[in-house]
């Protein structure tokens, strides 16, 4: 079976990634499950882009093959922004979901439901060594509860409720947050490219 390595160490990032690459019959391999060890990879940049691109590209070069990375995070218009690229350790080191879950709820304190829109975010890098690194982009709008509810998923999915659902992120299965999230609008984007890839390695 061929091979895509991402370059994640989010047990929840490579898990979403299994199952988009199984329909082309391609194993992803996160970075925990290679033979070697990888150190982390500091995120310096300031966007979602250049992060994705360090990620990608560092470990391409490593490894020399094709690597995908996923930079991605929750957006809240009331905190101009935040968390944004800060996700993932938003309530500090080390990073710890639910302290940011928390931080995010004590933040949105009084802030009523209308004013709670938010999206995820997410861009995908593809780096191949020698070629110029390919980026794809994917939302997925959104409302931030009041409490969080659920636990399926990972990081905001509890008090995430997408547009058009009552439920939380984390209370969708497996295969519905897979149909409607950022990183399945930014895969789809990559479609073309993960086909080719497929019928040539
Ligand atoms: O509820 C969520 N559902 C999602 O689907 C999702 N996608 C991203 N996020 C948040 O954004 C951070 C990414 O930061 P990030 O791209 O730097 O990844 P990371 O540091 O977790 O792993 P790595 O891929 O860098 O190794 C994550 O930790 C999460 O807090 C999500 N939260
Ligand atoms: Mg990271």
């Amino acid at each position: 079976m061929n091979e895509m390595i991402i370059a994640t160490k989010n047990p929840g990032k490579a898990k979403e990634f299994k199952t988009f690459f199984a329909r082309y019959r391609i194993n992803a391999v996160s970075l925990p499950e290679l033979p070697r060890e990888m150190d982390d990879i500091e995120e310096t940049g300031t966007t979602f882009a250049e992060n994705a691109a360090l990620k990608a590209e560092q470990i391409a070069e490593l490894l020399g093959k094709p690597v995908l990375a996923d930079d991605s995070g929750l957006v809240i218009d009331a905190l101009s922004g935040r968390p944004g690229i800060f996700s993932a350790r938003y309530a500090g080191e080390p990073k710890d979901d639910m302290k940011n879950i928390h931080k995010v709820l004590r933040e949105l304190q009084g802030v009523g439901a209308p004013e709670r829109t938010a999206r995820f975010v997410c861009v995908l890098a593809v780096a191949i060594p020698g070629e110029p690194t390919v980026f794809k982009k994917g939302y997925c709008e959104g409302k931030i509860a009041a409490e969080q509810a659920g636990s399926n998923g990972f990081g905001y999915d509890p008090i995430f409720i997408p547009d058009r659902y009552t439920k939380t992120m984390a209370e969708l299965s497996h295969e519905e947050k897979n149909r409607i999230s950022h990183r399945r609008h930014a895969i789809d984007q990559l479609e073309d490219w993960v086909r080719q890839y497929a019928v040539s390695n």
